[in-house]
Order: structure tokens, then C-alpha cells, then sequence
């Protein structure tokens, strides 16, 4: 067995200079060409490579005629020599490699080549694409094949092979010749349709027509009508309208930079079109009438504002605000706008937040110790089969077959009684055959469900601890889809039970001092670590103990979520928690109303539609992490707070699941003051390690057995009304530093993931506290900001101000406290307090703020 003592410092130092001197043996090659720096040089010579290629092809245009002979003859001459010769401006290399993929490939379309290499590096070393690479892979592959085809066809046909050929390349010349052969002349026709079947399919003009068409289908002139007979043509103003259309909403990632060229190139649209608008109201419509009339006009064309028509000293025109394009109509633009832009930049990708992030290696963890001997021995496992046969022969039950299971920590034997014996029988004889084996935690299944047997475990002599390395470097876990896949344990059968926590929705861990809640706790956290990215999950630790999950704090900037202004993100003072919890819940209703916005069920599909650029994130869309609460010691929680903490974990529990919060809440005490019927109705997953008595394990599980655990991690597992006994991995204090330090020290978001904020019934503590001093030194930029602008929006904030999401949302709530901007009203963006910047200064001078 491996005995699961804590190891000393020497065999720590001992294991550590092992480490080192493996590390000088072998260099570690990923690493090396997944660290940061390594990432930017590579990228960085993709880019100079790119140019210098760029640069000698150009040149060979020019001067490749001439060195053509010097790299035919390279062989024969030195290096020097030819180097000497060659006019190419990059010398006998830029000769060698322009006559390699002008002369003999591609022709001078060669120079497209280089687009890839500098795209290429660019992404390697940024982490970005300026353009879409794998788009501009394709496009630029078709036409480096096309253009040197099309240059074949110019040379064939010109009969200049000798003086020209460099112009089409080897390929392209080749080609022509056997297309020459089939089609003569004709040969254009094949090269002119791949061009055509190329653009349709690459460049899908289907917008470019329907735009075409919805310009072309102008409806007919309106006609003013005047006294019966007047016609008045209004046709140049419906055109001047026309420009006045407004544009359809542009938005794209925040996190690629060419957000703001679009979002100036949609200001400069703006800015154009207000002039227009200034025309309109003054086209003067030369109408003659004697009396004032009626005059109706026909929505024409979409214009931003009601447009106001004057005739001077006549009549006034009111254009209906019919003519106001509803924001329903603009629904059709925005999905071809989406669409495009999903072309143009690709899918929403959130870890391009931390580009650079590293996940945790396995190597982190300790080193797994095989067991010495043998787990169960055959004596041992003999031994307990005679006593069971015995035990059971001498009540008069007798049995057919028996077979033994070895598990990590029990044995099973499963039992074939011979026909007639009532199961109830044997589940009764429980203590005496617990007896008559001398050992405790003997645990009778009867009957095990779909095996047609009954079951009794008994634990091992010497049991196998489950080291959190082996299973985290299992492949069924490293391959694991599951959105929030959690390590449980390992089954009878030795097999990793990995869970869905998206799916669970949420665990109730329960377990008397001592058995293993936390180290249970600590697997669940590490195994959501090792398989997430920061961007895509987020943890609210509750920790009354303030002891159990303090080392998570260095993952604050990553993977943590707290209230803004609330220090530090572990909560471990009650009042706090209770903040915490009604403020996940404003969460989860915010979630709900960006969900229902959106026209989806789920987070998953609110975020797949999110990634896929079809929601606009001015309309307050952003993409959204799974959430999962861990509450530590509920039972200390209860005893303080009662239902302030029951309703609001009962109402998560409820409602929750579908906006990807998700609650794993341990206690040591499963009373059923603790376990209310109401938070115990809202978790069917549910998992107890030992616990001291059967109406302990009863509340928890609904049914015995916790009781006979035998501690150390042995635990039962209750989901849907199944039950699997379970070893729980071990993970050691050292290992959990480990992997926070080596998550802690990478770049991170700004601040932890800010919850809403939430005011107390007595506007308590929840709510910061309106403290000059606190506040973000930006405050005052943004809030003219948001004056200027008249748009209360964190994106804005985000955009114009070069901001991350974390802090920009700090800001915005700082605004409102101080009342520059107005509450959060779900999608839409929130009101701004003021009109003008001069009121504005005025408020931030009384407030003390500049
Ligand atoms: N899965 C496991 N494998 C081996 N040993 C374990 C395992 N889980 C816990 N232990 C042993 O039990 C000890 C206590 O575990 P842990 O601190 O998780 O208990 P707990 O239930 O959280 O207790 P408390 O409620 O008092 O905090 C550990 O220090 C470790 O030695």
C-alpha cells in the first residue's frame, strides 16, 4: 500500500535534485516553443522572413534575367563569385530562393507568397489575426496557382518563352501546355471559369446582389398632390434620403483591434450624415397654393429622425415618424452585417483575453508511488471469501457462486444465493458478518442493481491511495468534452469516475471531521483548473473556516469572481457571503435577461451564438463564464445566518443551471437543520464521505451507508437515486500551491471577475461605499466620456479607453454610485445622468472628484 504519510523535506530535496538533473539530460522542447518569448521571436523571424522574401522577389522582376545564369551556374563557380554577380538586391540568396519560386514555380505571383509568412509570424507572436489567416491562406493559394496559370496562357500564346517564362513559372507554363494540347486558344475558358467558380464560392456576392437589388427597387417618386391638379416631383429629395440611410450597427470582438476602425469608420458615416439630414430640413418643396392644404407623403426611405419638410411661408410638411425605421426591420442588415463579420474575423475566441496562457502540466503534481505489495493479498481475499460462505451457511443461507472485485480501498464480493433465500435475509445479517470478518465498513448491497447479485464490500488491509496525478494525467480525463468535467473518484472497478458539474447541476458534499471534504473539494477545484481556461470559468470561494481554501487566492486575477471593492476575493466573514449570494443571484437574472434577448435556452448556446458574432455587444451581449460557487462549511453558515443564506442558495440551486451557475456546497454537520428540505430538494447530486451516523448519511443520501465509510476519502456518491462508492484522489496542500503559484505568475485579467453589486436591505455593506479614494483614477476620464457619448455602456468604456472588460465594469459601477450613470437595465445600455459635460464637472467638483 502506499502509505499516505507526509513527505519530509529530505525526500523533498532528494525528489528536487532528481527533477534537476533530469532537466539538464533532457531540454523540454514544447516549452520551449510555448513560452511567451519564444512565441514572439518565432513569430518575429516569420514576419522578417516574409519581407526579405517579398523584397528578392520584387528584385528578380527586375533583374532576374540576368542572374538566372549565375544560380545555373553556382556549381561551378564559389559562392563569392556568384555573389559578386547577382544584381538581386538580397544578393545570391534572395537569387536563389526568387529563381526557386518565381522561376521554376509560380511566376511573379510568387509575391503573394510572403502575405502568409507575416500574417503567420504576426499571430504567432501576438496571438492575433489582423486579418483572418486561414481565409487569406485560401485566397492567397488560388491566386499564386491561378495567376500563374493565367501568366502561362500570356506566355504560350505570345511564343516570348524565353524572355517571359519567368513571368508564369515552371507550373503555370507546364500547365499551359497541356491545356494547350486539348483546348489551344480556347485554354482561357477553363482559367476564366475557375476564377468565377473561385469568387462565388469564396466571396458569396449573394449580399453584394441583394444589396444591388434593394438599391435598385426605389419606390416609385412621391407624388405631392395639390389642389387636384398640382404634381409636385419630389424625386431628388427621396435620393438626398436615400444617402441619409442609416447604417446597419458594425460590432465585432472587443478584443480584435479592428473594432475601433470600424467603429470610426461607422462615426464617419454618422458624421456624414448629419449634414444630409440639416438638407432635408431645408429642401424647400416649390409648391404654389393659395390655401394651406392636406398633404400626405409616403414613407420613402429610412431616415434616422422624424425629417421635418418647410415650405416657406406656405404650409409646414410633417413626415410621419412612420418614416422612423423600426429597430425590427434592421434584424435582416444585422445578420448579414454579422455574417460578414464572422467571415472577415473569424469565430469569438474568449481565451484571446490571455492569449499567452499556460495550462497547469500534470508535472506539477507529486510523482506517483507505485504500492510496494501486492494491494489485497490472495490469503486475504480467501480468507474473507470462506468467512462470508461460513457466516452466511451457518443462518441456513447458502450460495451458489462468489466473485471478488479488488477496488482501491474495498472489495467487493458478489453473491449468487441459491434459489428460495430472501434478500432480505442476508441484508439483515449485516453486523454479523461484519463480525465474523473482524472488520469494519462492511457495506452489503443487496441487490446490486442490473447485476442480479448481492453485494459485499470489505475493505482492504492495505489500501492504495489515488493520486490526483494519475488520474489527472488519465487520458479518459485529458480527452474529456464535458463542459465542467470534475474528477469524483475511483470506482470498485478502478475506473476514474469523471462527472459533468454542467450536467450535476450542483453537488452537496457532506462528511463527518476529518473524513476528506476538503481534499475532495481541493479535486474538484484542480481538476476544473487543469481542464478550463481562465476565460471560460470563474470560482466564488466561501470559505467560513478562512483556513481551507485561502491558496486559491493567487488565482484572483484568473479565475476568481468577487463583489467590486470587496478586498480580497476567498469570502470568509458571513455578512459577505450573504452579499455574495443575493449578488450571484442578480447575476443569474441578469444572465436570464440577456439569454431571453438573445432567443436561447442555455448558456451553451447563448455563448456558441455570442462566439459567432450574432449578438451585438453595444446591446450589452458579452460572452459569459461558467460560475461555480463553492461554499466550504454551510453548516457554519446556517447556524449564523439561517434563511439569508438558504433562500438565496435555494433560489441558485433552483434556477441557476441554465445560465451556467453551478454550486458545490460541503458540510460537515448533515442535520437536517443544515440540509433544509428546501437546499436538499434543489441538489440531486449528492456525496457523502464518512459521517457518524445512519441518520446523518439518511439526510445527506436518503438511504444508510455513510455511516460504514472507512474515512480517508472513501465516500458514496447519490445521483439520481444511483449509488457508487467511491475512492476520492488525494491532493496535498504543497500540490494546490504548486499549481496556483505557476497560474498565479502568468499574466492575468486586471482584478477578479466583478460580480453585480448588491445593496443590502439597509444599504449595507454589499454596496461600496461611496469613498472618493477608491475609486479608479480613469473615473473621471470615462464619465466624460460617457457624457460626451450619451451612452452609458462598459463597452464604450472598454473601446475608447483601451480598458479590459473587469476594469471598465468597475468603472461604470463606480459611475453609478456617484449617479453619473443610472442602474442596470439588463441588454439595454443605462441612462446617463447628464445632459451636458458642463453639469457633469459641476457634479464631479461637489463629489471631489477630478
Ligand atoms: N482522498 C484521500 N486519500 C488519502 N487520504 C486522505 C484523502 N482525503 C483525506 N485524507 C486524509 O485525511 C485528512 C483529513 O482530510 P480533510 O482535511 O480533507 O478532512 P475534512 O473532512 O475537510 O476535515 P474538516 O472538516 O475537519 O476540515 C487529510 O489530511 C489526509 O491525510
Amino acid at each position: 500500500m502506499a502509505v499516505n504519510k507526509p513527505r519530509g523535506n529530505t525526500q523533498r530535496q532528494q525528489e528536487q535534485k532528481a527533477a534537476g538533473s533530469r532537466l539538464r539530460l533532457s531540454i523540454d522542447w514544447d516549452g520551449i516553443f510555448a513560452s511567451p518569448k519564444s512565441t514572439l521571436a518565432w513569430g518575429i523571424f516569420f514576419m522578417v522572413l516574409g519581407l526579405v522574401m517579398e523584397v528578392s522577389f520584387v528584385s528578380y522582376i527586375f533583374t532576374g534575367i540576368t542572374d538566372q545564369s549565375v544560380i545555373d551556374g553556382i556549381r561551378e563557380e564559389s559562392i563569392r563569385d556568384a555573389g559578386r554577380q547577382t544584381r538581386n538586391v538580397l544578393g545570391v540568396l534572395g537569387a536563389t530562393i526568387s529563381h526557386i519560386f518565381v522561376y521554376r514555380w509560380f511566376g511573379i505571383s510568387a509575391i503573394l507568397l510572403p502575405v502568409i509568412a507575416v500574417l503567420g509570424g504576426w499571430k504567432i507572436a501576438f496571438g492575433r489575426e489582423p486579418y483572418s489567416l486561414s481565409r487569406k491562406t485560401k485566397e492567397v493559394v488560388f491566386f499564386l496557382i491561378w495567376g500563374s496559370v493565367l501568366m502561362g496562357y500570356v506566355v504560350l500564346m505570345s511564343n516570348q518563352e524565353s524572355s517571359l517564362s519567368f513571368i508564369s513559372g515552371g507550373m503555370g507554363y507546364a500547365i499551359n501546355v497541356i491545356l494547350f494540347d486539348w483546348l489551344k486558344w480556347g485554354s482561357i475558358i477553363p482559367i476564366i471559369f475557375a476564377l468565377f467558380l473561385f469568387a462565388v464560392y469564396f466571396y458569396d456576392f449573394r449580399d453584394t446582389i441583394e444589396q444591388w437589388q434593394v438599391k435598385n427597387a426605389v419606390p416609385d417618386p412621391v407624388t405631392v398632390e395639390v389642389n387636384d391638379d398640382a404634381t409636385v416631383s419630389t424625386e431628388p429629395v427621396a435620393e438626398e434620403k436615400e444617402a441619409v440611410k442609416p447604417q446597419e450597427p458594425k460590432y465585432v470582438s472587443v478584443v480584435n483591434d479592428t473594432y475601433d476602425d470600424l467603429e470610426e469608420e461607422k462615426e464617419e458615416v454618422v458624421e456624414e450624415v448629419e449634414p444630409v439630414a440639416e438638407e432635408i430640413e431645408e429642401t424647400p418643396v416649390a409648391v404654389s397654393a393659395a390655401e394651406p392644404v392636406m398633404l400626405s407623403v409616403e414613407p420613402v426611405v429610412a431616415v434616422a429622425q422624424p425629417a421635418k419638410v418647410s415650405v416657406p411661408g406656405v404650409l409646414e410638411l410633417e413626415v410621419e415618424d412612420t418614416m422612423v425605421k423600426e429597430p425590427e426591420e434592421f434584424v435582416v442588415e444585422e445578420e448579414d452585417v454579422n455574417a460578414s463579420i464572422l467571415r472577415e474575423f473569424g469565430q469569438y475566441d474568449p481565451t484571446l483575453d490571455l492569449p499567452s496562457y499556460q495550462f497547469p502540466d500534470v508535472s506539477l503534481m507529486n510523482e506517483v508511488f507505485e504500492n510496494a505489495h501486492e494491494k489485497v493479498s490472495h490469503d486475504e481475499l480467501e480468507g474473507n471469501k470462506t468467512r462470508i460462505v461460513d457466516t452466511l451457511g451457518s443462518y441456513g443461507i447458502n450460495i451458489s457462486k462468489i466473485k471478488a472485485t479488488i477496488g482501491p480501498t474495498v472489495t467487493l464480493y458478489e453473491i449468487i444465493p441459491e434459489a428460495g433465500v430472501r434478500i432480505s435475509k442476508i441484508k439483515n445479517l449485516e453486523g454479523d458478518i461484519a463480525l465474523s470478518l473482524a472488520a469494519l465498513g462492511i457495506r452489503i448491497i443487496a441487490p446490486m442493481p442490473g447485476r442480479g447479485t448481492i453485494g459485499i464490500e470489505v475493505p482492504n488491509k492495505n489500501r492504495e491511495t489515488v493520486f490526483i496525478r494519475s488520474v489527472l494525467s488519465n487520458e479518459r480525463f485529458q480527452k474529456s468534452t464535458y463542459d465542467l468535467p470534475v474528477i469524483l473518484g475511483k470506482t470498485i472497478s478502478n475506473e476514474i469516475h469523471i462527472a459533468d458539474l454542467a450536467k450535476m447541476p450542483h453537488l452537496l458534499m457532506a462528511g463527518a471531521t476529518g473524513q476528506g471534504k476538503s481534499v475532495g473539494l481541493n479535486v474538484i477545484l484542480a481538476s476544473l483548473i487543469y481542464k478550463k481556461h481562465p476565460a471560460e470559468l470563474k470560482f466564488v470561494l466561501v470559505d467560513p473556516k478562512k483556513v481551507e481554501l485561502t491558496l486559491f487566492n493567487k488565482l484572483e486575477r484568473h479565475f476568481l469572481a468577487k463583489l467590486p471593492n470587496s478586498g480580497e476575493a476567498i469570502i470568509t466573514d458571513t455578512k459577505k457571503v450573504i452579499f455574495t449570494l443575493n449578488s450571484l443571484c442578480i447575476e443569474m437574472d441578469q444572465r436570464y435577461d440577456l439569454l431571453k434577448e438573445a432567443s436561447v435556452r442555455n448558456l451553451k448556446e447563448y455563448n456558441a451564438k455570442f462566439a459567432q458574432r450574432r449578438l451585438n455587444p453595444e446591446r450589452g451581449h458579452r460572452f459569459l463564464p461558467y460560475i461555480v460557487l463553492v461554499i466550504d462549511e454551510l453548516a457554519d453558515l446556517m447556524m449564523t445566518a439561517g434563511k439569508e443564506v438558504e433562500t438565496p442558495i435555494a433560489r441558485l440551486a433552483q434556477l441557476a443551471r441554465a445560465v451556467g451557475i453551478h454550486l458545490v456546497v460541503a458540510t460537515q454537520r448533515p442535520s437536517v437543520k443544515v440540509i433544509t428540505g428546501l437546499i436538499k430538494a434543489n441538489f440531486p447530486a449528492r456525496l457523502s464521505f464518512r459521517v457518524t451516523s445512519s441518520i446523518d448519511s439518511r439526510t445527506i443520501l436518503d438511504a444508510g451507508g455513510a455511516e460504514q465509510l472507512v474515512g480517508q476519502g472513501d465516500m458514496l456518491l447519490s445521483i439520481n437515486s444511483e449509488m457508487i462508492r467511491l475512492q476520492c484522489p488525494f491532493i496535498d496542500t504543497r500540490e494546490i500551491e504548486d499549481v496556483c503559484d505557476f497560474i498565479g505568475a502568468q499574466r492575468g485579467y486586471d482584478g477578479a471577475y466583478a460580480l453585480p453589486e448588491y445593496e443590502g436591505e439597509e444599504g449595507g455593506e454589499g454596496k461600496s461605499e461611496v469613498n472618493v479614494d477608491d475609486f479608479d483614477n480613469l473615473l473621471p476620464e470615462a464619465a466624460r466620456l460617457i457624457v460626451t457619448h450619451q451612452q452609458g455602456s462598459t463597452s464604450l468604456i472598454q473601446r475608447k479607453m483601451k480598458l479590459g472588460y473587469n476594469r471598465a465594469g468597475r468603472i461604470v459601477d463606480q459611475l453609478e454610485s456617484i449617479g453619473v450613470v443610472g442602474p442596470f437595465t439588463g441588454s439595454k445600455a443605462r441612462d446617463v445622468m447628464f445632459m451636458d459635460l458642463s453639469g457633469l464637472e459641476e457634479h464631479l467638483r461637489v463629489m471631489g472628484i477630478n
